[in-house]
């Protein structure tokens, strides 16, 4: 069995993840060959397969400079003719997303959990999938929406096999599934609202940068690419979600510190909420029929489904459909951490 060669792009806490679950496979090295790891500054890369138990330590000595642009010749020189190349995005660029066509296109699939390509300008959407149609590479993204759950997979399935999509409904984020089963309990302690931000970020479930959660615009991204997936909605985004620009410093560190000062606005919203008898939830909704699609805080009642079955950073997405009628088919897991989306990664290697 030849080995499907990997180009590992963003060796953060996703990447990092991946390389470890890769490493730790039965017969690794004959099913999966790292020729290639880069971040940002520096890259790493070698014929014969990079040694995935030294490889932080190879990259972090290595002068070699990035040069993505030109990837396709750079992999040509590392793999036999004939080699199947996969280039992993575990970036969350928009310059690395930019460039899904050049890979294609240059003989590489791509598999990322980068919600960018999927969820910016039609016009890159549409490229990607039509370079990747006509040049016969693959490209696979199940990690970009409730990272290793299998939400696109099954949208996928649905809509192949001509089921319609009436509604898709759910808890979308990791983060303001845990940030909110945690401060909104129907039962537990109230916490600071930055505290349970805090610990969000500290547990891997954020963006690089949290602002990226809180603001909505990550479910707002997972929304765009779902819409994208059902016939009726395809074409209709076509700007896409834009990046918010984030002006604060760093990786957020400094943001996550701020919002001790907005911990009393968001205690009142809590206290509203509990009066009623109900608990805040950040839910999205694809209304496919009433064309609309939205995501907001909003109470819901105690007994809610969103209120008493999810704790962690669990994600629940009820597909609503004309085969499952009343009773929605309902996915719901971990949806956020780098465990299970490196998962989620790999596990769309293996379908390539
Ligand atoms: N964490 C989670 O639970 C989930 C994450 N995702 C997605 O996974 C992706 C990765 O997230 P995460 O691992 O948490 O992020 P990290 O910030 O931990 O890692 C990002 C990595 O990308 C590298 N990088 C950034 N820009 C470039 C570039 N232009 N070229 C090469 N490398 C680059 C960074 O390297 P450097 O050190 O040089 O900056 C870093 O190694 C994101 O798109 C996120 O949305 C999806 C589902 C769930
Ligand atoms: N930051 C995201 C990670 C997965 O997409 C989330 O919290 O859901
Ligand atoms: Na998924």
């Amino acid at each position: 069995m030849a080995p499907l060669y990997l180009a590992i792009v963003g060796p953060g806490l996703v990447g990092a993840k991946l390389i470890s679950q890769i490493a730790a496979l039965p017969s690794a090295a004959a099913r999966f060959r790292v020729v290639y790891i880069t971040s940002s500054t520096r890259s790493i890369r070698t014929l014969d397969g990079i040694d995935l138990s030294t490889w932080k330590a190879s990259l972090n000595s290595s002068t070699t400079k990035p040069d993505l642009g030109s990837l396709p010749s750079t992999i040509a020189q590392l793999v036999p003719t004939g080699g199947k190349v996969v280039v992993v995005d575990n970036t969350s660029s928009d310059d690395v997303a930019t460039l899904y066509p050049t890979f294609l296109s240059g003989g590489l699939s791509v598999v990322t959990p980068n919600k960018k390509a999927y969820s910016s300008s039609l016009e890159l959407y549409n490229q990607i999938l039509s370079t990747s149609a006509t040049h016969g590479t693959s490209i696979l993204n199940e990690s970009t929406v409730g990272a290793g759950l299998p939400i696109i997979s099954t949208l996928k399935d649905l809509v192949q096999t001509g089921d319609k999509i009436i509604k898709i409904e759910g808890v979308l984020s990791g983060t303001l599934s845990y940030i909110f089963n945690e401060f909104s309990s129907v039962n537990g302690p109230a916490k600071p609202f930055s505290s349970v931000v805090k610990v969000a970020k500290e547990q891997g479930y954020t963006e690089p940068h949290p602002a990226d959660d809180l603001s909505g615009a990550d479910v707002a991204r997972k929304l765009t690419i779902l819409s994208r997936l059902i016939p009726e909605l395809a074409q209709k985004l076509p700007q896409g979600y834009k990046s918010v620009s984030i002006t604060t410093s760093g990786l957020g560190d400094d943001f996550v510190r701020r919002l001790v000062d907005f911990d009393h606005e968001y205690d009142n919203l809590r206290r509203a909420a509990a009066k009623e008898g109900k608990v805040l939830r950040y839910v999205g909704v694809i209304d496919v029929a009433a064309g609309v699609i939205k995501a907001a805080l909003e109470p819901y009642p105690v007994t809610h489904p969103f209120a008493t079955s999810l704790s962690g950073s669990d994600n629940i997405i009820a597909f609503h459909t004309e085969r499952y009628g009343a009773r929605p088919l309902i996915v719901q897991g971990a949806g956020a951490g780098a465990d299970v989306t490196a998962m989620g990664v790999l596990g769309d290697l293996f379908k390539i």
